[in-house]
């Protein structure tokens, strides 16, 4: 594409040095990637600035550059006021404004993001759509998977994968859409149909200053609906959520709030909740029926609901809504049984915030004949605040806590651990550094009845450490000490 086109919808500072013939074959946000022809964006990150790198863009072959600050080039250079929306409008066109071709839904909220993509995946592919997702385990397009680095990625990678899905015939979107994204800018561009909210709960406040900005990030998804009424957009809310007016606010179309509380478009009434499975009766305005699905705990009956009203909202017969979540297994790490044929259950979870853990282990509680033992440590270079709250949950409803490393990052694990647990003066809890080890000591000491929770890293199947990713995965873990333990009695 000719450069002179594709900046068509950018403000310009200097459009008088712009050249008419110059043609673009790609573009790039890091100087590493560039090639020939490349148009070059700098980017003012946290830890460089692109602008420093327009020397190495220029030995890769970049053919122009946008930036935002006064630089020194031998190649065309284009002033605009922020970079980071310049690349989202820029990607946009290059890649033939994707999203406006595709129905794509934007899940926002502390918790359960994940969880929502994989319900609402298995229901319209049921229905028969062909669809895609971008979240934390990986994106998926079609069959096919591809990992990917963000929860939810920068925009230059959003538009064109956007536009792939699009030549591979898919319809509609699921996609993860977290805090630090919105702040960021990321989903600049992205035209959402459909937004829905989980909940709000303590999390990222190193990065936001308190949960009131959080919040202010989180609602930015609702305000991206827009104003264009010519389209049938909604946004799926749960009413439950203390944060839920602030979401409502946000948009100028309408919601479709679920919950359990009467106020609810769709709500659940007379919920069961069993070790490995959970029933209850969906009460829309039209009609009632019953649900029966192998997902515990009442969390995800919330996601549940917030699934069902995003399918009622395409009008998904409720038959293939019940089929689908019935036959959903749920979703990898979360809630995971290692079932080696051993006498008690071993689950590993995602929980890594105070109010997941909470969840989590309030579900156990309810389902426990023994003991309850709990792994769970915190990640580094994030919310230190978390750290002691997440021991107290663990504290108050586990009978023994092994507090250990998570991800600790470029911290000190024994640090990270002294946060968490300096405090504590009961002793019903142990710390072992080593989560390998911590996670034997749980396996070796449980009794017939006892459950063990593992939380904090679900699906992950690396440990990073100082910069560099170790393999480290819960349930392969798991599986060899309970095996291990097998074999020895
Ligand atoms: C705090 C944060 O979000 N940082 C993101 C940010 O990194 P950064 O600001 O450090 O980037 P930088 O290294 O300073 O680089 C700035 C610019 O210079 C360019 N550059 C840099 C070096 C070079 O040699 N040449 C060059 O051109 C880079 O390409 C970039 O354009 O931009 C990067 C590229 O888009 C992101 O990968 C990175 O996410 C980091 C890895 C991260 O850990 N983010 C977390 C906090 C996050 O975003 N998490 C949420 C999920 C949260 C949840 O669900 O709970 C997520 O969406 O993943
Ligand atoms: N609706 C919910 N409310 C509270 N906790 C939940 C909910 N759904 C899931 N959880 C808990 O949170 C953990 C993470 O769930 P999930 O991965 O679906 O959330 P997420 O929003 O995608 O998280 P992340 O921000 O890390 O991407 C689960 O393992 C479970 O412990
Ligand atoms: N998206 C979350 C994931 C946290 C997972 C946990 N295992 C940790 O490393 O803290 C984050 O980046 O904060
Ligand atoms: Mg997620």
């Amino acid at each position: 594409m000719y450069l002179h086109e594709l900046l068509e919808d950018l403000k310009i500072y200097n459009t008088a040095n712009i050249p008419t013939n110059l043609l673009v074959d790609n573009i790039e946000m890091d100087s590493r990637k560039v090639s020939k022809n490349s148009l070059f964006v700098c980017i003012k990150g946290f830890n460089s600035d692109g602008h420093d790198f327009i020397g190495e863009s220029e030995e890769h072959g970049a053919c122009a550059i946008i930036a935002e600050r006064q630089i020194e080039s031998s190649l065309p250079v284009i002033y605009v006021p922020n970079t980071v929306k310049a690349l989202a409008l820029l990607a946009n066109r290059f890649y033939g404004n994707p999203s406006q071709h595709l129905n794509i839904i934007g899940i926002t909220g502390t918790n359960g993001k994940t969880t929502m993509t994989y319900l609402l995946d298995g229901i319209f592919k049921e229905y028969g759509h062909q669809t895609a997702v971008i979240g934390t385990i990986d994106m998926k397009i079609g069959n096919q998977t591809f990992p990917i680095s963000n929860t939810t990625p920068d925009s230059l990678f959003l538009h064109k994968h956007l536009n792939l899905m699009l030549k591979q015939n898919i319809d509609t979107v699921f996609m993860e859409v977290s805090s630090h994204a919105l702040h960021l800018g990321r989903v600049y561009g992205i035209q959402f149909n459909t937004v829905v909210f989980t909940n709000l709960t303590q999390d990222h406040l190193d990065y936001h200053l308190n949960m009131n900005d959080y919040a202010y990030a989180k609602s930015l998804l609702f305000s991206q609906l827009g104003n264009d009424y010519n389209q049938q957009k909604v946004a799926v809310i749960n009413i439950d959520d203390r944060y839920a007016e602030v979401m409502e606010r946000a948009t100028s179309f309408p919601i479709i709030p679920y919950g359990l509380s009467d106020e609810a478009f769709i709500k659940a009434k007379n919920l069961e909740l069993g070790a490995k499975y959970s029933s209850f009766e969906v009460v829309t305005p039209q009609n009632t029926f019953s649900i029966k699905s192998n997902m515990a705990g009442k969390f995800n009956v919330y996601n549940m609901l917030a699934a069902i009203a995003v399918a009622y909202h395409y009008r998904i017969p409720i038959e293939v809504v019940k089929k689908s979540l019935q036959l959903s297994k749920g979703v990898p790490g979360r809630l995971e049984y290692v079932d080696v044929g051993q006498t008690f259950p071993v689950i590993v979870d995602y929980a890594h915030t105070p109010d997941s853990l909470e969840n989590v282990l309030e579900s156990l509680n309810e389902i426990k004949k023994g003991k309850i033992l709990t792994v769970v440590g915190c990640g580094g270079d994030r919310d230190r605040s978390k750290r002691p709250k997440m021991a107290n949950v663990s504290m108050k409803y586990s009978d023994f806590s092994y507090f250990t490393s998570d991800n600790p990052r470029s911290e000190k694990p024994q640090a990270i651990l002294k946060d968490m647990t300096g405090h504590l003066n009961d002793k019903r809890f142990k710390v072992i550094t080593d989560r390998k080890q911590a996670i034997k000591h749980a396996i070796m000491s449980a009794s017939k009845d006892d459950i063990v929770l593992i939380a904090g890293k679900g699906h992950e199947t690396y440990q990073e450490i100082e910069g560099k990713r170790y393999h480290f995965d819960d349930r392969e873990i798991a599986k060899a000490f309970l095996e291990d333990r097998i074999r020895e009695t």
